[in-house]
């Protein structure tokens, strides 16, 4: 039977690379990295590793606020959604994830921008 997308992303392990190598992204690109610098990188890194370990069928539970809650008073554009997003595709590309799972995984993020974007 075909994995699931969870297991495509290499699992828990998987995950803890990709959202680090994401952090990493986002701290070394000047079109966003202004928006974290008063977050609690421990804690956002926690965050965002259990919803996408939720979000691609793994075994967590989020436990983090609504997406709009997290994302207001940031003013998020479409761009700086973009910026983060090419992080992410970089990031996947680096472990070798498949072009299928990280298009799984970004139409799963893409429907969120409504929420996180202009509050
Ligand atoms: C689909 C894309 C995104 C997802 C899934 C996502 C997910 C998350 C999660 C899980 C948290 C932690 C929530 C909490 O603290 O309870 C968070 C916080 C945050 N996100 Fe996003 N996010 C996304 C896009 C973005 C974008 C594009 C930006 C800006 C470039 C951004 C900026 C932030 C900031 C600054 C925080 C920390 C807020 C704080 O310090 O309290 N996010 N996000």
């Amino acid at each position: 039977p075909e994995s699931s997308l969870y297991q495509q992303l290499g699992g828990e392990d998987g995950i803890a690379s990709i959202t680090d190598g994401l952090l990493r992204e986002i701290e070394q690109d000047q079109r966003i990295v202004h928006h974290f610098a008063d977050t609690d990188i421990e804690r956002f890194r926690k965050l965002l590793a259990e919803q996408l370990c939720e979000l691609s069928g793994g075994p967590c539970r989020y436990s983090g606020g609504t997406m709009q809650q997290s994302h207001t008073g940031f003013n998020i554009s479409l761009a700086d959604y973009d910026a983060l997003v090419d992080g992410l595709i970089k990031v996947m590309q680096q472990q070798k994830i498949s072009i299928s799972a990280q298009n799984q995984l970004l139409a799963l993020l893409a429907p969120m921008y409504k929420d996180i974007s202009y509050r």
